[in-house]
């Protein structure tokens, strides 16, 4: 969903390096050992009575972009999340906010960030009851010590960005899930935090609202470009919301990188097998596909898609045209794609190789026998629904031979 070009060139908004939480007794020891740290999560419980539930792992978190943290339940998503504002406490490493040590903060400072600078759209929305829709968006603001008139006209101004217009007096009792929790998201929204980080926050509605709160936060981010971490352990809503998604297991991150990299590229066999349901043809962009035009008249006939337009787009443009389609990136035909060359894609299978631009070969997909001590039968990707294919974008209209797909 990369309406909003994250600006990889900028400092970071979260940096984080190293960073361990880890649960039990003389946790502390355990970073600072090679010879703990080398277990794994079962002999370490064993040998420590310690939980290691983030290990070692690093990242940033980019100005704009939607950052996904994913994975199976238990692998270390909330922790990890929470440990940006410490809401739980690291036992190692470093977390920089705009370049500002986190665990370096005092108290005030704390609560300034968690107020001001990253706010959490939590599961449970945690609605005071007895407050209308109104007031309880308003509350951030009253903490903050805004006066009264000033926090209920811009509470009011986020209640009808998030479609809750008319709504402003009721009660939480009197709202939907999807209603209290997009009052959740206003109340969040209020602050104007730099950054949003969401926990989890749809997991608790049906499909349908799911998916329209999904859209919410799709919108929201398109027009305010605001940086978001999103926890989630629905691949398919990664792949919707992420500009890039941190793949977790076992408290580390396995992979880091775009939904096109993690589908088309996956790090291990465990990634593999967590993506290999993906409709392929929806997240992989034509760049995987496209060649070298073979003559000026190639580079100047035949529709025109997008780089990033998704295969699934490219498809229908190359089947609608009956000849391959050229990659206008500017204006400029920076390749072509052909229907052999998608439908390989589609199948997983690599023309040519990677010297060709192609994805790089990959082993048959095979289900990856989890760990004894692992809570999951297998490391498929939970789902609560037979989930729509992922789109990274809205559908675009047909494709003209004029205007890119
Ligand atoms: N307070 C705690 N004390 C001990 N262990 C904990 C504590 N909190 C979390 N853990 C353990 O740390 C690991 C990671 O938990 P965490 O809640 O971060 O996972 P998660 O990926 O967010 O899971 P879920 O999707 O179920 O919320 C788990 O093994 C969990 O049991």
């Amino acid at each position: 969903m990369s309406t909003v070009t994250a600006t990889p060139g900028s400092a970071p908004v979260f940096s984080v390096d190293g960073l361990w939480k880890v649960f039990g007794p003389k946790a502390h020891r355990v970073p600072a050992d090679p010879g703990l740290t080398a277990l794994d999560p079962a002999e370490l419980r064993s040998r420590t009575g310690c939980t290691a539930a983030v290990r070692d792992v690093s990242f940033d978190v980019r100005r704009g972009e939607v950052f996904v943290v994913m994975g199976l339940s238990g692998s270390g998503k909330s922790t990890l999340v929470r440990c940006l504002t410490r809401l739980i406490e690291p036992t190692a490493g470093t977390i920089a906010i705009d370049g500002e040590d986190v665990r370096a903060m005092d108290k005030a400072r704390l609560r300034a960030l968690r107020r001001h600078r990253a706010a959490m759209v939590f599961q449970h929305f945690g609605l005071l009851p007895h407050r209308t829709v109104l007031d309880n968006v308003a509350y951030g603001l009253e903490i903050q010590g805004v006066g009264r008139a000033e926090r209920r006209e811009r509470a009011a101004g986020v209640v009808a960005k998030v479609g809750l217009e008319g709504m402003e007096q009721r009660r939480p009792a009197q709202l939907s899930g999807g209603q209290r929790q997009r009052v959740g998201l206003a109340r969040a929204l209020a602050v104007d935090p730099e950054v949003l980080l969401f926990d989890e926050p749809f997991s608790a509605l049906d499909p349908l609202i799911r998916r329209d709160m999904q859209e919410e936060v799709i919108r929201l981010h398109r027009e305010e470009g605001r940086t978001m971490v999103f926890i989630t352990h629905d691949l398919q809503e990664a792949l919707r919301l992420g500009d890039r998604i941190a793949l977790m297991r076992d408290g580390r991150v396995v992979q880091l990188g775009t939904p096109e990299e993690i589908v088309g590229s996956p790090a291990d066999d465990y990634v593999r097998a967590f993506v290999r349901d993906v409709p392929r043809e929806q997240v992989m962009t034509v760049r995987t596909a496209m060649r070298p035009a073979a003559s000026a008249e190639e580079a100047g006939t035949g529709p025109a898609v997008r780089p990033d337009a998704t295969v699934s787009e490219a498809i229908e443009a190359v089947a609608r045209a009956g000849t391959s389609a050229r990659v206008l990136d500017e204006g400029r035909c920076v390749g072509v794609v052909d229907s052999d060359a998608l439908l390989s894609v589609v199948a997983d299978a690599a023309p040519g190789g990677p010297a060709a631009g192609g994805p790089a070969p990959r082993t048959e997909p095979r289900a990856v026998d989890a760990p004894a001590e692992h809570r999951e039968p297998s490391p498929a990707p939970a789902r609560e629904e037979p989930t729509p294919a992922p789109t990274r974008e809205e559908p675009t209209p047909a494709p003209t031979r004029e205007e890119p797909v």
